[in-house]
């Protein structure tokens, strides 16, 4: 048997639109309970979440209750990081803070068994459904989804030359760390902010990939589909949470 298609990036080259939930509640009853909805995707974090292999692993095993398509991301573009990542059977790679084409190059290349990367070879592995898919180890790399991180001014500087960088199949903007590096901390919603958004996707369109985006409320999520982002964070589970649960007080006259 060869290694499961990867459905969302089949739907992230056709262009087509993927809406999904950024996950950094590190919990198996959160992401089982949440792959049941129609979610087309779930990013599991484990860069601002507390969230080591084991953990993203046990989350992986509870979100295949669903249909959603589980991505992570791992802490940083290092080689390590992303064999584990891999190893645990994530085929959808969020990686961020890349800067220039080269990191995109090492981003794709961590991801891919040889000839076309480094990627470390396991015998049995969550991914190889533990060793018994014998055809895992030559078609894991076609249904691997690389997707860099743009979140600094340099990188969008680097925008097109990213883009042209072969197996990167979608960028993604984090709009908290771009304007942070804009300028304006806190406050992805500054107009200044915004405008490099909307100029972001239109230039990763332009170059023929994807751009994607994590929003936080609909009324975002919304405008950034407008701006043609085609992979969209909705939310993030944390604070949908939360959001529910003041909202709960409020209405109870405790706010
Ligand atoms: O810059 C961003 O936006 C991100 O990278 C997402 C953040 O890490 C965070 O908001 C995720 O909870």
């Amino acid at each position: 048997m060869p290694a499961p298609r990867n459905l969302f990036k089949q739907r992230l080259l056709a262009g087509e639109t993927q809406l999904g939930l950024w996950m950094s509640l590190a919990s198996p009853v959160a992401a089982e309970a949440l792959s049941l909805l129609d979610f087309d995707w779930l990013l599991f974090d484990t860069e601002h979440a507390p969230v080591e292999i084991a953990q993203l692993q046990a989350l992986l095993q509870a979100a295949a209750a669903g249909t959603p398509h589980c991505a992570a991301r791992p802490a940083w573009n290092d080689k390590v990081l992303i064999k584990r990542i891999l190893d645990v059977g994530a085929q959808t790679l969020l990686v961020p803070f890349v800067q220039t084409a080269e990191e995109a190059a090492a981003a794709v290349a961590a991801t891919r068994y040889p000839p076309d990367g480094i990627r470390g070879v396991a015998g049995g592995t969550r991914a190889s459904r533990y060793g018994t898919e014998p055809d895992y180890l030559t078609t894991a790399n076609r249904e691997i989804c690389t997707i860099v991180q743009i979140e600094t001014r340099a990188a969008l500087d680097q925008i097109e030359a990213i883009c042209a960088v072969d197996g990167v199949d979608g960028i993604f903007i984090g709009p908290s760390d771009l304007s942070a590096s804009l300028g304006h901390l806190g406050n992805p919603s500054a107009p200044q902010v915004q405008e490099q958004l909307r100029l972001a996707a239109d230039r990763v369109i332009a170059c023929g990939k994807s751009p994607g985006i994590l929003a936080t409320t609909a009324a975002d999520a919304k405008r950034y589909r407008e701006m043609g982002y085609l992979f969209i964070a909705c939310g993030v589970d944390l604070g949908l949470l939360s959001g529910a649960a003041r909202g709960l007080l409020a209405e109870m006259g405790k706010a």
